[in-house]
């Protein structure tokens, strides 16, 4: 709970439909979850399931049929300043360098030319890109492209990271390789994340709690707390048996039928 009293994020008896063609789909029904401030929450269920159409209502771009989403206790309206988002594709401008990527939060933020300069590099270095600032997208690998598109959101600074199989494309190396570095960037910045991943082992080594949808129409089926010490060693984690244990159990949820 944050100081006021409500919860950073608070989703309560969602119902989100969508109408094509003359053919209604229950993309969400009754869903209710909450983010408290700092806390990591990853979410995984079956593809189709609703994930990516909870992280929109989220984010304000869709409006649901029933129910509310609420920031810090206020109804989510419109796009709410305090979300970031990141999604499997990285979304960077093509024509500008990494360096001006980055620095396009910072540019809305209003920082001086002098402190912008300071903060990119600051987010270069983070994120294990110093002396690439002057590169263009195109120039980049896959990892690097989403350590720039890291970067962007930690210059943003949001209250809540939105994150849409951000690791998704990658390598299943590069992807433990990222993954470990945001984790060990987060654990610093301790803002609140709602993750999307199909993958078990990535949201448990992550997260603080791990939520499981069901199929299509998407509700909760069942929720995981991690009690695993932080800070947190990404991949040896994998290793320690209340994490085999939670795998386990996170598996038996996700394949049975009900
Ligand atoms: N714009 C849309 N118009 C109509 N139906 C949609 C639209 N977007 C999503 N849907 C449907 O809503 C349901 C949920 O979609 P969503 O993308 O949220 O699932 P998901 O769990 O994120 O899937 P995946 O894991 O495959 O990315 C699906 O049945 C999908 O076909």
């Amino acid at each position: 709970m944050t100081e006021s009293g409500y919860s950073k994020l608070e989703i309560s008896n969602l119902k989100v439909e969508y109408y094509a063609k003359n053919q209604r789909t229950v993309a969400l029904e009754n869903v209710d979850l909450k983010v408290e401030d700092g806390e990591f929450v990853s979410v995984i269920g079956p593809s189709g399931c609703g994930k990516s159409t909870l992280l929109k209502v989220v984010s304000g771009l869709l409006t649901p049929a029933a129910g509310t989403a609420r920031i810090d206790g206020k109804e989510i309206k419109e796009i709410p300043e305090q979300v970031g988002m990141v999604f499997q594709n990285d979304a960077l401008l093509p024509w500008k360098s990494v360096a001006d990527n980055i620095r396009l939060p910072l540019v809305i933020k209003g920082l001086s030319k002098q402190q912008q300069d300071e903060e990119v590099k600051r987010l270069l270095q983070m994120v294990g890109l110093e002396g690439f600032g002057h590169y263009h997208p195109k120039q980049l690998s896959g990892g690097m492209k989403k350590r720039v598109a890291l970067a962007r959101t930690f210059a943003y600074d949001p209250d809540i990271y939105l994150m849409d199989e951000p690791f998704g494309p990658l390598d299943a190396q590069t992807r433990v390789k990222i993954g470990e570095e945001f984790l060990h960037i987060w654990e610093n910045v301790g803002k609140s994340v709602l993750f999307i991943t199909h993958d078990i082992e990535e949201a448990i080594a992550l997260s603080d709690r791990v939520i499981v949808m069901s199929a299509r129409p998407g509700r909760i089926k069942a929720e995981f707390k991690v009690n695993l010490a932080r800070p947190r060693p990404f991949y040896d984690i994998r290793f320690d048996p209340v994490f085999k244990e939670l795998q386990k159990e996170i598996w038996t949820q996700m394949s049975s039928e009900e």
